[in-house]
């Protein structure tokens, strides 16, 4: 019988299937605490809930045995897409984030409370060796993402398998493990320059950029999502500890959201106390996601590329002691948005459309305001072909004593240039720059999603 450590599957190199059991994905996976959820009043009991794993086989992972990690069944192999969840509960430990699918999971689904970002670099001495990381990589998201029990413990003479601080049964908890490649990996080391998605470089400088070299970049980014701090440090402890021969950590960071927002899923508010995340483009809109966020056959990049996307991540400091001492209104029209309810300036509701959309030459909204310049409403909606997925860090004090702090801005898109690198440049000036200083961060493209028995980024190696 397999267990679940990193050489299950084989890990020859060879691009070999991952196995897996068989997961209902409308199965009940409720908490067991008292916790009520807004969107899931109904909550079974445990002995319910135990039940309804062992009905699709569940038992089997948590009795420790061959395959001790779940996918979807047959409706979700039909439908590869990873949908939001029709009853996820925020605070549920049991809430599984499918991960396969066309796209990988972390970038439509529900952002969660806790994240870390860990950029790596990829130390495997040739191309063989790089897909037996991925394979090892694929084999233990699939399993972290899933849950269950951890490999048997081995003999005491060597290390335990993991960490343990989870205890005997790893909850999944919302976990996604979202893995993105720099442009780095494209050079000549594994031979994979033809197949580099066309858009992909290392992040320039921009012009109020003040960028540290230590916090950019990288062969490889992680991005780990979930509703608690200790499951995305399991995780990546798990992952660093899987694949250590072939990837070194160069830099990390960590992320939060407020809770509460998550918990209610309504628009988290950020470290200058706006609402962040409202002018988004709709998830559920698919075939606007299909336009924005995911690479298709339209392009004209490499067809691995097909189902991924596009990365920006910047690490923005911002300025927070300065910020609390500046008046409401400078704060408002710096931003074209009102503090409490996230409206547009004179509008009261959050998702009202602002004057300006209707009107180009109302000044209620001042036009070098951030929302304004990110997104002019010239030509209609979406001038910003990007879906904004950012966290808040918090990495202690400056040398100056001040709060460094700030935001782990993320933005997803089909197009890097439409996406980010346009949007950023109509932003370049802007007055909320004097609060904001951007010192880290780069360009990723993120693999498409893989199937069971799949092994991410299986496309761009079958290629070569
Ligand atoms: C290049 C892209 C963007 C960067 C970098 C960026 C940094 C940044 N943004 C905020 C706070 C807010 N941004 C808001 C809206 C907004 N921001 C961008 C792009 C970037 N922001 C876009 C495309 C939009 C949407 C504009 C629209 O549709 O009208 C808002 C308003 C609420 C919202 O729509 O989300 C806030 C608040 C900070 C603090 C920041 C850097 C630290
Ligand atoms: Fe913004």
């Amino acid at each position: 019988m397999k267990n679940n450590s990193q050489d299950t599957p084989k890990d020859s190199g060879k691009m070999s299937p991952v196995k897996n059991l068989q997961i209902d994905s409308k199965a009940d996976f409720s908490p067991l605490s008292k916790h009520i959820c807004a969107n899931n009043p109904q909550l079974p009991n445990r002995r319910k809930w135990i039940k309804s794993l062992s009905s699709i086989g569940i038992s089997a992972a948590i009795s420790g045995l061959s395959i001790p990690f779940a996918n979807a069944n047959e409706s979700l192999k039909n439908d590869l897409s990873p949908k939001t969840p029709k009853s996820v509960c925020a605070e549920s430990l049991f809430t599984i984030i499918p991960p396969f699918g066309v796209n990988q999971a972390g970038i439509t689904t529900p952002e969660t409370t806790d994240a870390i970002f860990v950029a790596f670099k990829s130390v495997a001495p040739d191309i063989e060796t790089l897909k037996t990381l991925f394979t090892r990589l694929t084999n233990r998201i699939v399993f972290l993402t899933q849950g269950g029990t951890p490999a048997a413990k081995p003999n005491k003479n060597y290390p335990p398998s993991e960490s343990g601080m989870l205890g005997q049964y790893i909850n999944p908890d919302s976990l996604t493990i979202t893995v993105s490649v720099g442009a780095t990996l494209f050079d000549k080391r594994y031979g994979l320059i033809s197949q580099k998605p066309i858009e992909l470089i290392d992040m320039p400088d921009f012009p109020n950029d003040a960028l540290d070299t230590s916090w950019c970049d990288g062969d490889l980014l992680l991005q780990i999502c979930a509703n608690s701090k200790e499951t995305v440090i399991y995780a990546l402890r798990d992952i660093i500890k899987n694949t250590s021969q072939y990837l070194v950590p160069f830099w990390k960071i960590d992320g939060f959201l407020p809770s509460k927002a998550i918990k209610s899923n309504t628009t988290p508010i950020n470290l200058f106390g706006f609402k962040d995340g409202t002018g988004n483009p709709s998830k559920h809109d698919n075939s606007l996601m299909n336009q924005i966020v995911w690479v298709g056959p339209n392009s004209k990049e490499p067809s691995w590329t097909h189902g991924g996307s596009y990365q920006a991540v910047r690490l923005i400091r911002q300025y927070l002691e300065f910020w609390d001492r500046t008046p409401l209104k400078q704060q408002e029209a710096d931003f074209g948005r009102h503090k409490g309810s996230g409206a547009h300036l004179g509008k009261t509701d959050e998702f009202e459309e602002p004057y300006y959309a209707h009107n180009q030459a109302d000044q209620i909204t001042p036009i070098d305001s951030h929302v304004r310049r990110a997104e002019p409403r010239k030509h209609g909606r979406h001038d910003a072909k990007l879906l904004r997925r950012s966290y808040n860090y918090s990495l202690g004090l400056t040398k100056a004593s001040q709060l460094d702090m700030g935001l782990i801005f993320v933005s997803y898109q089909s197009s890097l240039q439409k996406g980010f690198i346009d949007t950023q440049n109509r932003l370049n000036g802007e007055p909320l720059e004097e609060y904001i200083k951007p010192f880290g961060g780069g360009f990723f493209f993120a693999l498409p999603g893989f199937r069971e028995n799949e092994i991410l980024g299986s496309g761009l190696f079958k290629l070569l």
